[in-house]
């Protein structure tokens, strides 16, 4: 379909902007509370659950803490909060067997948040970097991160996740096969019902850092991502990462970091129609809340038009540090 546009003055583009009004009925994207994801800093390492340096504002919190923004999230209707881990550095091991404990951080916290406002969708992460004495996602021989041994760790991870009540698996891992072998232990054990939300195309990104700085993770990883994250270069790549996880079983796919990758969601959501997220990561957090902070933009509308530019891009949603303020204002602006 070609749009008519007869020539100047018949059109007049500035008529439909000309009031608040006509702007209002002629808006295409709408931003709701009901498309944020709050991701959230857990931990149980004593004086831990203070703020993160490089991404003012945001905290770790303890299991109570955590217990406390689920019940923020559910009175501001903010529909998922999604669990990081911040973990012992002592007790970071070769094996990362503590990542499939069903008593780790993470584990308790889904349970704790579970009993206390079951109506929260609990999103996880699925990537052994905070359990890593190395930092990397995968486990680690001779230097070398290994797919399938990878694959079978992160199962477990799964499998312990859902037994504790979480509601969206998130692997964020970047192996391959992950979601076939996590979609059948999922049909296998009871699991039907819970639901994976791939990290589809996800980039070897440097917007990443403040959140190595969240989890304890900086000073620890050796060497870089590259051999599993994405390259920045491409999209054409994202097409086939998002294809592949799609027919292996995930049921959402996410696009990360975002505002830098608004063209991947775009490419994404047009090729294939289906629940489709990104990640303003904690890169893109520093760089506003830095911004703001200094005076150089304005808070309430900065945080509203790069969370209206990832609905545009064509998400369905979007994982952000800035959901519970967003929600405030969305409720007040649009409410
Ligand atoms: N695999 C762990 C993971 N899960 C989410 C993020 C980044 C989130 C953010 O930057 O906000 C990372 C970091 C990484 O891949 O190094």
């Amino acid at each position: 379909m070609q749009p008519i546009i007869p020539s100047f003055p018949v059109t007049r583009l500035r008529r439909m902007r000309s009031s608040a009004a006509l702007r209002d009925l002629a808006q295409e994207n709408r931003l709701s509370v009901k498309d944020l994801i709050w991701p959230i800093f857990v931990t149980d390492v004593p004086g831990a659950d203070v703020e993160v340096a490089s991404m003012p504002g945001v905290v770790r919190r303890t299991v109570e803490g955590a217990v406390r923004a689920a019940e923020e999230a559910a009175t501001l209707g903010i529909p998922a909060i999604c669990l990081f881990p911040f973990t012992d550095p002592a007790g970071r091991t070769e094996d990362c067997a503590e990542a499939w404990s069903p008593d780790n951080i993470t584990n308790r916290v889904i349970r704790a948040v579970k009993a206390a406002v079951p109506e929260v969708a609990i999103m996880t992460d699925i990537a052994l970097d905070p359990y890593n004495a190395n930092g990397h996602d995968g486990l680690v021989r001779d230097g070398v991160i290994v797919n399938d041994e990878t694959v079978e760790a992160l199962v477990k991870m799964g499998r312990a996740q859902a037994e504790a009540g979480a509601d969206i698996l998130g692997p964020s891992d970047m192996m391959d096969g992950r979601i076939a072998a996590l979609r059948d232990m999922l049909e296998t054990d009871g699991f039907q019902n819970t639901t994976i939300m791939s990290y589809s195309a996800k980039y070897a990104s440097v917007f990443y850092g403040p959140f190595r700085d969240a989890v304890g993770a900086s000073g620890k990883l050796v060497g870089d991502k590259k051999t599993y994250q994405m390259n920045p270069a491409n999209s054409d790549e994202a097409l086939r990462l998002v294809a592949r996880d799609l027919s292996e079983g995930a049921d959402m796919v996410m696009v990360k970091p975002g505002l830098p990758y608004l063209d991947v969601c775009r490419r994404v959501k047009d090729a294939f129609g289906v629940p489709t997220y990104a990640y303003q990561v904690s890169g893109e957090y520093a760089m506003l809340a830095g911004a703001i902070n200094n005076g150089w933009l304005k808070r309430e509308e900065t945080i509203l038009e790069s969370l209206m530019a990832f609905r545009r891009a064509g998400c369905d949603g979007v994982l952000t540090y800035f959901a519970p303020e967003a929600a405030r204002l969305i409720a007040r602006d649009f409410g």
